[in-house]
């Protein structure tokens, strides 16, 4: 982890046939990428997730219980539950429709004051989750619970203070929703469900029995932490428009069609977030011709696919132009995993981030502000990373 974004991508570089064998956490580690890569990780007979994370990363990031963790009948229920909700038709606009009305009312009340890009976005999508998911929330307990949302995020992957400050905040609001969920049981079941937190708060496991408070207040995270670290995206849209200021004249000027998607898009391919995802060879398997024990930890490099050579004409150019030609490149995109998301780990609430991450950038875009110097460094050796900043801006 100490080597941060460029670990499995240089050692990819340094071995043939696009496969790294190491040792992460003790364990050892097999690291692939390549789209026939992403099939046969996403195959449920070669990788599966039970036992794969370790506990750090579920006390901070995803929970423990969280459908991140689940194989077979247990995934695939619990996955139905999430797709019905994040993948409904109208779900990505009506959710995105919430942030632009939540940034519109946070950005009438900066005036000339400086203001931090990143703690903003986080605390308007915050309040624009909670509007959809049905959690009140006041402005004060916003800030609160963005502050804990990306604290889980930015603790997961290293020791020490950062960890600590992300183990309590997800403590604090699992704790917090799971009386909401209680609170939800007090009333009658309703036959039609209004909200995700009345879907969660009744969701039925495989034993026929509404989940478990605590577990239901981990789902629930898990749709409320994800969304709100979107503002890791909106801070590197806002570098990209300071670094490559056509961006924002192109976002601007609405000439080109579905142009903020392609950009939304390129943020994610091209900025460093999730580095990989990783789970158990769940029998001894053979992967181009190499043996990978059964209980291995097998790793599928999101970043490094992102970035290949072979993959994406001059990778570490930023372009959304590549995204508006056709639907091929997006295979192999894999900034929130790979596969299908009806069945497989894929992320189910990609279309949310594009269509929430493209009216952030065009609200951006739209808005006369300053940058004053500061430090924009990305360091690509801090795990997850942002300019070092946060992105400071000012109305002008
Ligand atoms: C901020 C941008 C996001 C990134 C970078 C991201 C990334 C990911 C990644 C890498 C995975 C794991 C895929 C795998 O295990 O193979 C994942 C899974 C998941 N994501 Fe996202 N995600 C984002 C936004 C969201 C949003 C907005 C939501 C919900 C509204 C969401 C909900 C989930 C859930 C529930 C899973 C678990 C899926 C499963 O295990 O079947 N994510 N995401």
């Amino acid at each position: 982890m100490s080597h941060g974004y460029a670990w499995l991508p240089n050692r990819m570089r340094a071995e043939t046939g696009g496969t790294v064998r190491t040792r992460l956490l003790g364990r050892q580690t097999v690291a692939l990428r390549g789209p026939e890569a992403v099939g046969f990780f996403y195959d449920e007979q070669h990788v599966v997730r039970t036992s794969a994370l370790p506990d750090p990363v579920l006390d901070t990031l995803f929970g423990q219980g969280a459908v991140h963790t689940l194989d077979g009948d247990a995934h695939r229920a619990r996955k139905a539950m999430f797709n019905a909700l994040l993948r409904a038709p109208d779900a990505p606009a009506v959710l995105a429709g919430h942030v632009g009305w939540r940034w519109r009312e946070a950005v009438a009340g900066w005036g000339r004051e400086r203001v931090v890009l990143f703690d903003e976005s986080a605390r308007v999508l915050a309040l624009a989750v909670c509007d959809w998911v049905g959690v009140p929330l006041t402005g004060p307990a916003a800030a609160e619970l963005a502050h804990d949302c990306t604290a889980m995020v930015d603790g997961f992957a290293t020791p020490g203070p950062r960890h600590l400050r992300a183990r309590r905040a997800r403590a604090r609001q699992e704790e917090a929703l799971a009386r909401t969920v209680l609170g939800v049981r007090e009333r009658p079941e309703p036959e039609l469900k209004s909200s995700a937190l009345e879907t969660l708060a009744w969701h039925r496991g495989q034993d026929g029995n509404p989940l478990d408070p605590r577990t239901a207040a981990v789902e629930l995270l898990n749709i409320i932490r994800p969304t709100v670290a979107i503002a890791w995206f909106a801070t590197f849209a806002a570098h990209a428009m300071h670094r490559w200021p056509h961006q924002r004249d192109l976002l601007r000027s609405e000439s080109e069609k579905g142009y903020a998607e392609a950009f939304a898009h390129e943020v994610r391919r091209f900025y460093p977030f999730a580095p990989f995802v990783g789970g158990l060879a769940a029998r001894d398997l053979n992967w181009r011709g190499e043996d990978i024990t059964q209980g291995t930890l097998v790793l599928l490099d999101l970043y490094g696919q992102n970035h290949d050579p072979a993959l994406w004409d001059h990778p570490y150019r930023f372009d959304p132009h590549r995204f508006t030609t056709g639907a091929e490149t997006l295979d192999h995109l894999i900034a929130q995993g790979g596969g299908d998301p009806a069945g497989g780990h894929r992320c189910p609430g990609e279309d949310i981030t594009v269509t929430a991450l493209a009216v952030l950038a065009t609200e951006l875009a739209g808005l006369d502000f300053a940058v004053p110097d500061q430090d924009l460094t990305i360091p690509l050796s801090r795990m997850p990373t942002l300019p070092r900043s946060g992105f400071e801006m000012s109305l002008s």
